[in-house]
């Protein structure tokens, strides 16, 4: 299943360009001019007057790319200044260098050169690319410090256009590599404007520092689409590299083997949902089961069993204990409530075989999470666990066994780090070398390692499956997403697609997907209870 595009790591991208350059078919410079045409097309599609321009080239290809943008710019009227490293660079890059310097010079890229040219309207880096493999350092350093600080002021002149990433960012995991000599010796993170990528995102474009880093991301087709294809198919077949996709429901689909995000919706709802039963029961849609807490706290699991209703169970049942039933008689009216004190009454409950989701976690308590979930785990139900199921979990005493792939763990960051101390050991230690160990990694083991669905929330979500399969959601552009409570609605609503039959990993991904469609469509100033009340547009809209 594919939302939207796949992504690739920097050595899969690699791998496709090698091969489709030993096919015979294509040329590493035909390649390179594409890619640099691309760049160029993008900066005059934006500014379409010829302004004035500083282009950095690395010693590499991303080099060779800026070069080549160099050459078709001024061939459109631009006024460019051009920094280059004084190296002989692999053949297609020095043809392009050679190219270019029958039209103009290459002043050498130093922080002094930089400082005393006239400032630009855009700066263009084709300092690195995918080729980063160590932190910038000595006058490399220097040079992207200073670009740091000429565009820190992202809206500002001169604009900064990136060439495939902002460079000094390791594309596998979206964090910068540090040399560890301190502040002075490490650039300074760029702020892009524009970031012009070739054939498919990365990793680092998505994840972490990634989508601050590069401002607008445009992914440019370079032709190599047949080549990606054949070596992505070739990988899951040979089970050498399990999918890792991005969700990105406002992403344009860039061919036809993959279907775009409404198509999936309706394929996934349809499956278990009223397309599917066109004269369906109200069990025929699934009864999904949300604890409740203590008195007082009874908030964050009614939000998750409204978001499981609107997100189309069947029927929602929401089990407080009998202390805190009077705290829940407002409405929803389609919410039944039914008492639950103890271990011994979930599991008759799970006794009926149209309980198909149960959601434990959210405003539980730590201690009657913990009480109920030797039973949970029993019965193998689908089922969401989230915040105080989470805490319960990482104190008892198989952990991490007893889960099944039908269970989707729904942590932020503090609740990852109690389950998997030494992933999120990893994951905060200052990255040296690429490709850093990344947040998708963490979650492909974390989720080996439990057997279950894990998906890490944040404006970068990972949800990856036992078998390696993973998704990177994106949602920097909803900042708005990250309040009180919608953590709750989320796990309700992937409850609902589980009551509705949809698989574990399925039903997470289509959760966060429609959790932040519903962020966005509100906009600012939204509370988590206005996500469930999105809900029914946002299926309209989908055409579900
Ligand atoms: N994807 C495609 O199909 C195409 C990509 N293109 C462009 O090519 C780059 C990748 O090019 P590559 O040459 O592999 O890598 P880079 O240009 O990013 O950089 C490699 C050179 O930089 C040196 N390097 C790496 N890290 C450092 C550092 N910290 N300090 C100094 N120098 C560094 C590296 O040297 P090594 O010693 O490590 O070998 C290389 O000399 C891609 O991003 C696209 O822009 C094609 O143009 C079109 C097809
Ligand atoms: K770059």
């Amino acid at each position: 299943m594919l939302f939207g595009t796949e992504i690739l790591t920097t050595a899969q991208m690699r791998a496709i360009e090698s091969a489709a350059m030993e096919s015979g078919e294509v040329t590493g410079l035909t390649l390179m001019e594409r890619a640099g045409a691309a760049v160029a097309g993008q900066i005059r599609l934006r500014w379409p007057k010829p302004g004035s321009a500083t282009i950095l080239c690395g010693p590499g290809n991303n080099g060779g790319d800026g070069y080549v943008i160099a050459r078709l710019l001024a061939q459109a009227g631009w006024h460019l200044h051009v920094l280059g490293v004084d190296n002989i660079p692999g053949p297609d890059a020095a043809e392009m260098k050679r190219r270019w310097k029958r039209i103009g010079p290459i002043a050498p890229l130093t922080e002094g050169e930089l400082r005393r040219i006239p400032d630009s309207d855009i700066c263009i880096d084709a300092i690195f690319g995918t080729g980063l493999t160590r932190p910038p350092e000595g006058e490399i350093a220097a040079v992207l410090r200073r670009l740091g600080q000429m565009t820190a002021n992202g809206d500002g002149r001169p604009r900064l256009v990136t060439v495939d990433c902002p460079s000094g960012l390791c594309m596998d995991s979206g964090v910068w590599l540090h040399s560890g000599l301190g502040d002075d010796a490490d650039p300074m993170p760029l702020n892009a404007t524009l970031t012009v990528a070739f054939d498919s995102p990365k990793p680092g474009h998505l994840l972490q520092r990634g989508p601050a880093a590069c401002g607008k991301l445009v992914i440019a087709d370079i032709g190599l689409r047949h080549w990606r294809e054949r070596q992505v198919d070739q990988a899951a077949n040979a089970r050498r590299s399990p999918m890792l996709g991005a969700i990105w429901p406002e992403f344009p689909v860039r061919d036809s083997r993959m279907g775009d995000f409404s198509t999936r919706a309706r394929i996934a709802l349809g499956k278990g949902g009223s397309a599917g039963h066109p004269a369906g029961h109200k069990y025929s849609h699934g009864h999904a089961l949300v604890v409740a807490g203590p008195a007082g706290h009874g908030g964050a699991a009614r939000l998750a069993a409204r978001a499981a209703l609107r997100g189309g169970a069947g029927l929602v049942t929401l089990c407080p204990p009998s202390a805190a039933m009077a705290e829940h008689a407002g409405p929803p009216d389609a919410l039944m409530r039914r008492k639950l004190d103890d271990a011994g009454q979930v599991r008759a409950m799970l006794t009926d075989p149209r309980v198909a989701g149960l959601c434990l976690g959210p405003g539980c308590g730590v201690d009657r999470a913990a009480s109920l979930l030797p039973v949970v785990l029993d019965h193998a139900r689908p089922c969401v666990l989230d915040a105080d199921a989470l805490t319960a979990l990482a104190q008892a005493p198989h952990w991490p066994e007893g889960l099944s792939d039908n269970c989707v763990l729904t942590p932020h960051a503090g609740e990852f780090a109690r389950l998997f101390p030494d992933l999120a050991g990893r994951l905060a230690e200052t990255p040296r070398r690429g490709p850093a160990f990344s947040r998708v990694d963490a979650l492909r083991e974390a989720a080996r390692r439990c057997g279950a669905v894990v998906l890490l929330k944040g404006p970068d979500t990972v949800i990856a499956a036992p078998d390696g399969q993973a998704y990177i959601h994106s949602a920097s552009d909803v900042p708005w997403l990250a309040t009180a409570g919608t953590g709750d609605v989320l796990a309700g609503l992937i409850v609902g697609f589980l009551a509705r039959g949809i698989a574990a990993f399925e039903a997470a991904a289509l959760g966060v997907a429609i959790h932040a469609k519903a962020a966005r469509r509100f906009g600012p100033g939204l509370i988590a209870d206005d996500l469930p009340e999105q809900l029914p547009f946002l299926f309209r809209e989908l055409g579900l």
